[in-house]
């Protein structure tokens, strides 16, 4: 899978390097094959301009026999081309098994139109490879790329035919007027990389409009497919059934009553999720709150009193506080490099199983702290700062997470909310605390939002975020609802560690009141 890593897509950048290269080569032998020819041609129509007109030289008169029996068939027949050919094809397939998939177009696809949704992103700015807000220019854009990288019509095209394959026509609609508008500035011309064409996009959007119910815009796209194809049967029976409805029903007109964006699974708390990652972070209303602050601790432990950590308090209820620098550039980099190899895509419980969904993208690897000192002596730091027992049940492996292009964890809790939650296999209760460390920046987006605290927390480098999943009284705390938001530009790593209930019995203790 290429798309749930930016680590994938690194490797996918060296593949397309090797086919550049290919493709290079053959350049510069069909270039060379076609400048001999020219040169042959030049022979001869020099031949025939000058004094080879006449035949009246006998040397002449036996370059003429022997060309017509010999050089034109050498000319003509030369394998060169089809040697070039077969070489750049062999080239193709010694990498064939490191292209991505139809699945990755899709997923990379899918991931655009995340993006498009959450950040609230104008589809024709992205086409122009801008970052701007859908609505109100004013704001601005929320990510500005040294380098512009604008779509052609066929990239758009395949985003609104992956939209469309899912019958999801609200994002098809949007993909496919970009690709509809470009492919007519540029109509007759052709590309040999592209897929779709002018009529295949026509065909498309036609039918999400009519799916949406905006039977007006079907037909006449219907019929400008007509105007580039005439004998298209299909196309012209639509236009009939089309010219029918509006008559039969001439209401139906314009009514859109498709164009909603398709439910996700997470609808109720969709709103807040996105309105939290549009602030990326930035909530200068909180700082106000005098309990929320910034101190150095030392948590009684001897580990720490030559180096307390810096904490930085977030929010009271539910609990969490941002530890800045608890990593150093070295061991992040370190830890990366260690997961790396072992990076399969993360999945999520659902029920009894552990499984891949379309909400949560991204890839992880669990690391013991036998794989390296570097692991046993964050082990210790991450013991020291939450006073917690995290030996081996009591604590899950290290899990080193690399998101994707557009990779993120839709709103979620961290601890079991089924008693039947594979969660439990460990035997030592529901995960009390996480502690999460941000191994890397990010350029934008994928700040980690608390849905219910109304808080997000910008990606700090370095820095390990903590909060406790339950009550003292072992209970879910509901307000620790929370989400990775989708990485719009970037490669996010984090680190969590999870740790459990058993174990911490005397560590942290049931307050005095039974609801606390
Ligand atoms: O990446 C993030 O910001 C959140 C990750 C998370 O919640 C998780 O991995 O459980
Ligand atoms: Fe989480």
């Amino acid at each position: 899978e290429t798309f749930s890593s930016m680590l994938s897509v690194r490797q996918a950048l060296a593949t397309e390097r090797r086919l550049l290269r290919h493709l290079g080569a053959y350049l510069e032998a069909e270039t060379h094959r076609l400048k001999d020819l020219q040169r042959f041609y030049n022979k001869v129509q020099d031949l025939h301009q000058g004094a080879g007109g006449s035949a009246a030289n006998p040397l002449l008169a036996y370059t003429l026999i022997k060309r017509l029996q010999s050089d034109w068939l050498n000319v003509v027949h030369s394998l060169e081309a089809s040697e070039n050919t077969q070489a750049l094809k062999n080239g193709y397939t010694q990498v064939e098994k490191d292209l991505p998939e139809f699945e990755d177009l899709e997923g990379a696809a899918r991931a655009l139109m995340r993006l498009q949704d959450v950040y609230a992103l104008s589809v024709k700015g992205l086409v122009k490879g801008v970052f701007q807000r859908a609505s109100g220019t004013h704001l601005p854009d929320i990510y500005s790329p040294g380098q512009l990288f604008p779509l052609s019509a066929d990239d758009c095209f395949l985003v609104g035919k992956v939209a469309y394959d899912m019958e999801d026509y609200y994002h098809s609609i949007a993909w496919l007027e970009e690709a509809v508008s470009l492919f007519r500035v540029s109509y007759g011309e052709w590309n040999t990389e592209d897929e779709g064409s002018l009529e295949d996009a026509l065909d498309h959007l036609a039918f999400s409009y009519f799916k949406a119910g905006n039977v007006s815009h079907a037909l006449s796209l219907s019929r400008e497919f007509l105007h580039y194809d005439p004998s298209n049967k299909r196309i012209a029976r639509n236009v009939l059934k089309y010219e029918r409805f509006l008559v039969e029903s001439p209401e139906r007109a314009t009514a859109e009553v498709g164009l909603q964006r398709p439910n996700v699974t997470h609808l109720q708390t969709r709103d807040l999720y996105e309105e939290l990652c549009q602030t990326l972070g930035s909530q200068p209303t909180q700082y106000q709150i005098p309990a929320l602050h910034c101190s150095y601790e030392t948590n009684d432990s001897p580990y720490l009193i030559l180096q307390p950590v810096k904490r930085e308090l977030l929010r009271l209820q539910p609990y969490v506080a941002l530890y800045h620098d608890f990593v150093s550039d070295l061991e992040a980099e370190q830890i990366k490099g260690l997961a790396a190899p072992w990076l399969q895509r993360s999945v999520v419980a659902s029920e009894e199983k552990q499984q891949k969904a379309e909400y949560r993208i991204s890839k992880s690897a669990w690391l013991k702290d036998t794989v390296d000192p570097v692991i046993v002596s964050l082990d210790q730091r991450i013991a020291a700062l939450t006073g917690l027992n995290i030996r081996p049940p009591y604590a899950e492996y290290l899990q080193v997470v690399n998101y994707g292009i557009g990779g993120h964890y839709e709103p979620h809790f961290d601890h079991a909310t089924s008693r039947k939650s594979p969660l439990y296999r460990m035997k030592s209760g529901n995960r009390l605390a996480t502690v999460m460390i941000y191994l890397s920046s990010v350029e934008a987006g994928g700040s980690t939002a608390f849905i219910y605290a109304n808080l997000s927390v910008p990606v700090v480098k370095n820095a390990a975020l903590f909060w406790w999943n339950l009550h003292r009284n072992g209970a879910g705390n509901g307000d620790t609802l929370h989400a990775g938001c989708p990485v719009l530009a970037g490669d996010k790593w984090v680190a969590n560690k999870w740790i459990h209930e058993h174990g911490q019995e005397f560590r942290r203790q049931c307050g005095p009141d039974p609801n606390d």
